[in-house]
């Protein structure tokens, strides 16, 4: 894959989109580093007029004012560090805060298909940690980069000054350092690369782990989520240990050669001292100086892979952003107002792979109002042709008309505030019974609440419990049985009350109470909706006023409940050995 031209685009775009934009913070950052870089060379400075002039002489006026500017750069630096702190780094984390917005409100907006194939807990990664590496763009990063490199440079002047032959013998273990650690960073850079993707696959495993616990007990499985999650951390402790490797390896050359060229200064030092080519002042400026030139070297390596890693994160976060969200479609433009509710599939076919059509040009007409029941064996295409009807699939072939307007033209948002979609395994958040039923509606009057709750039989069950509508139920409604949450749903899908309604009704075993009351809120719910369900009651499919009998993508019979059994075809064969369908 072409990484590195990745990473080149990702690079200008991080400086137009991210550095540009702040210039004005990053540019007061940086003259506050230039202030506060410069209030630290006082103190070495004045230790050369210390030993060489103010002791000898015996000076004390001097030395009153040599006092005073050193306190004057402590205090300087203190205040700079400070105001640093709060503009860049505020700035940095106020950037941050923006960015998880934008990556979540453009996740959000991605197709369905698109989360058919991406974990959970890796797009949860993208949007809570790889944003985080721009802190170090913005943040105090990149200005103290900047800063360091003029430091060094004014005290490699400041060393000249003092002793050529001296800074020429340092600058050859600089130099030596300087090409290790560019070497290092070229070997760090994909670790970090990589550690993103572990980190987001490692996270994306244990959601689903913890998400779907009660399968893995079921299975027994414990053992095995065990095992995955020990490989998936064990990948990441190899892949921190081998930029650890790289890191330390910058570290102790920094050691190394600054101590050769400590023991060499000394050695040349003392002899040019004891020549009286240098006073001792100046050995003593000499060595603070030479502090202060190489901490910002040292210093930016750190600072390289701080940066390293906020382009790693970066890149991840770009690929999101540039895969083209469900409105992005061109054709899109036509805002629907009121709607009648007549659907029509005209010669539809679709296909999830290439050339594999689980669709296959398939026509009906779907009256304003009605309802219609899809039934047929598992893997059919009912839930295929149910997702085509909520616009979350587009047909390959044909088209599918609202009111005679071709759903591909009709923008998702006017489109989808007219549609209503219960599912088998409807969800429900973590809040309120209220909180959930209320959720398409949040404004919705407190009349039109009990309304719902009251079609819905919801009050059968929430009147039992002490705090009512108002109980919490726990994440994804663990503590209501299989029955109320689907009567939750319903009474949700009638307050947000849609013209077009999409059912999936559950397989699952209601008692017989249960089942009445579900039977009795979803003839409430269909009223007046152009209503599409897949159909697995009965009582559901008689009450349709058109079934389609779906047969590897096709219709292969089409009729009222009589007229089919009547025909004595494939839907008298499914409603005959099956005890439902
Ligand atoms: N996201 C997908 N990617 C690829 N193939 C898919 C996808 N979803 C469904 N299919 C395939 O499309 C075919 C139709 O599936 P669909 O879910 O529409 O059937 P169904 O009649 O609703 O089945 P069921 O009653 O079991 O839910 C199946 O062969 C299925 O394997």
């Amino acid at each position: 894959m072409a990484k590195n031209k990745k990473t080149g685009a990702s690079l200008k775009k991080a400086f137009t989109s991210i550095v540009w934009p702040r210039r004005k913070y990053l540019l007061v950052g940086l003259i506050l580093i230039i202030i506060s870089r410069f209030a630290s060379l006082v103190l070495p400075g004045s230790s050369k007029i210390l030993i060489d002039d103010v002791v000898p002489n015996g000076d004390l006026e001097k030395l009153k004012w040599l006092i005073i500017a050193v306190v004057g750069a402590i205090i300087i630096q203190a205040i700079t560090s400070f105001a640093l702190t709060q503009i860049l780094s505020v700035e940095a984390q106020n950037l941050i805060s923006k960015l998880r917005s934008q990556v979540q409100s453009h996740i959000v907006r991605l197709p369905i298909r698109y989360f058919d194939s991406a974990k959970t807990g890796e797009l949860v990664s993208r949007i809570m940690t790889d944003v985080e590496g721009v802190r170090n763009l913005v943040g105090t990063g990149l200005a103290q980069m900047i800063g360091g490199v003029l430091t060094s440079i004014v005290c490699l002047i400041l060393l000249i000054t003092i002793s050529p032959l001296m800074t020429l013998y340092v600058l050859v273990p600089v130099a030596i350092f300087g090409v290790i650690s560019l070497r290092a960073f070229g070997k760090i850079r994909p670790i970090f690369r990589e550690r993103g993707k572990i980190n987001a696959e490692v996270t994306g495993r244990l959601t689903e782990t913890l998400g779907g616990i009660r399968v893995i007990k079921g299975f027994n499985a414990e053992l095995q989520e065990i095992r995955i999650f020990a490989e998936g951390v064990d990948r990441l402790f190899k892949n921190v240990k081998s930029s650890l490797t790289a890191t330390s390896l910058i570290t102790s050359s920094a050691t190394l050669l600054l101590g050769l060229a400590s023991a060499g200064i000394m050695a040349i030092g003392g002899y040019m001292i004891m020549n009286e080519q240098l006073t001792f002042g100046d050995f003593l400026a000499f060595t603070l100086y030479l502090g202060f030139m190489i901490a910002p070297i040292v210093q930016m390596s750190n600072i390289g892979s701080q940066l390293t890693e906020a382009f790693a994160g970066l890149d991840r976060t770009e690929e999101i952003m540039t895969t083209p969200i469900e409105s992005d479609d061109k054709q899109r433009t036509h805002e629907l107002e009121d709607i009648i509710g007549n659907i029509k599939f005209d010669n539809v076919s679709f296909a999830y792979e290439n050339d594999k059509d689980v669709i296959k040009h398939i026509s009906f007409n779907a009256e304003a109002g009605s309802v219609t029941a899809l039934v047929g064996t598992s893997g059919s295409g009912k839930s295929t042709i149910a997702n085509l009807v909520a616009s979350f699939l587009n047909p390959d072939d044909g088209r599918i008309t609202v009111d005679n307007i071709d759903l591909q033209t009709i923008t998702l948002d006017s489109y989808r505030s007219k549609l209503g979609v219960v599912l088998q395994d409807d969800f429900l958040f973590e809040g309120t019974i209220r909180e959930n039923i209320l959720f398409p509606r949040p404004n919705a009057s407190d009349v039109e609440l009990q309304e719902a709750v009251e079609k819905a039989y919801v009050h059968q069950f929430t009147d039992k419990f002490e705090n009512g509508l108002d109980t919490q139920i726990g994440e994804r409604g663990v503590k209501l049985s299989g029955g109320q949450q689907q009567r939750i749903a319903i009474a949700r899908a009638i307050l947000a009350n849609p013209k077009i309604l999409i059912l999936d009704e559950a397989t699952s075993n209601l008692d017989t109470e249960s089942e009445t009351f579900i039977q009795s809120s979803l003839k409430e719910l269909m009223k007046g909706k152009t209503t599409f369900v897949i159909a697995h009651r009965l009582s559901t499919i008689r009450q349709a006023d058109q079934i389609l009998v779906i047969e590897e993508g096709e219709i292969v019979e089409r009729g009222k409940h009589e007229e089919l059994i009547k025909n004595e075809g494939r839907y008298h064969q499914l409603h005959t050995y099956q005890a439902r369908i």
